[in-house]
């Protein structure tokens, strides 16, 4: 007997783009963010016998995730995800929970003649402002994040005093490369309603902006012992920065920098102390993680 445990689906890779015009200042501003929704609730059927009259067709879901845009704010996300989910919660009784993804790309605004510029936009980096929101009627569970926010620090971080045994080839470093994409995340205490999402919505802004400074800044000035500790200290920092927060994560490759040895070539000297050309590795890479909650 086969039973169906689990079941979501929606629309994914839904891109939109929001202009806000500015009528007193000519100045304007824009949005681009990629959405995806998923819906779950009485729609097993669909699945287990061809019963279509339980679905939302997914058309209709990207249809609404454009609808949603235009007539609600799209600032911050983890609104815009909300106001979204709590829609097909609304319309649809047989709807109990949706999963709004929203990723926001980056425009940032150009300065032209030390001026910044009413209606150019540059992007100046891939990293992108993640949510997850989900909700049900028991209410929004928020997830903000950071992805693919590209660092290297070429000096002030070690790594020494691991495990060394008859598998260990790598050695102990004092001084090396460190460079990764940021994937960090906070999660917020679970909201009763729109209504607590709503209130005090700057509060999002204010938690990407410090998580962003949190991680610069960390990734900046720490001596880092290891990855796994300097990922840490980003937590603690951002749990303190955020109290309307549980918990908080990072996931980080370690993108790897080899020295060269070039003393083959006329005793070229590239190596320790005198290292200056490096191979960067496409991988393998290392990939620490953690999470970190309020004790
Ligand atoms: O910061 C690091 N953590 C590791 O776990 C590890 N493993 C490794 O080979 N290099 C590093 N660097």
């Amino acid at each position: 007997m086969a039973r169906l445990s689990a079941a979501r689906y929606g629309k994914d890779n839904v891109r939109v783009y929001k202009v806000h015009k500015d009528e007193k200042t000519g100045q304007q501003s824009v949005t681009e963010m990629t959405v995806c929704c998923l819906l779950e609730g009485e729609i097993d059927t669909s699945y287990t016998q061809a019963d279509n009259s339980v679905i939302v067709a997914t058309d209709s879901i990207k249809n609404t995730i454009y609808i949603k845009a235009k007539e609600h704010p799209v600032n911050p996300p983890e609104l815009y995800a909300s106001i979204l989910g709590q829609h097909f919660l609304d319309k649809y009784a047989h709807i109990s929970a949706a999963h709004i993804d929203v990723t926001v790309h980056r425009w940032t605004r150009m300065v032209i003649d030390g001026q910044p510029h009413p209606h150019s936009f540059l992007r100046d980096g891939q990293e992108t402002r993640n949510v997850e929101a989900t909700v049900t009627r028991d209410g929004i569970t928020i997830k903000s994040g950071i992805v693919g926010l590209q660092v290297l620090k070429s000096t002030g971080s070690a790594f020494h005093g691991f495990v060394r045994d008859e598998f260990t080839t790598l050695k102990e470093t004092w001084d090396r490369i460190l460079s990764t994409d940021v994937d960090a995340g906070w999660t917020w205490k679970k909201c009763a309603n729109l209504a607590a999402v709503q209130d005090g919505v700057e509060r999002f802004d204010a938690a990407w902006e410090a998580a962003r400074n949190i991680t610069l800044k960390t990734f900046a000035e720490d001596e880092s012992a290891s990855v796994q500790n300097t990922m840490y200290k980003m937590c603690e920092q951002i749990l303190d920065a955020v109290p309307e927060t549980e918990k908080t994560n990072y996931s980080l490759p370690n993108k790897h920098y080899f020295e060269v040895d070039l003393s083959w070539h006329k005793g070229l000297q590239n190596t320790g102390k005198d290292a200056e050309v490096y191979a960067p590795q496409s991988g393998p890479n290392g990939l620490i993680k953690c999470e970190v909650s309020r004790s």
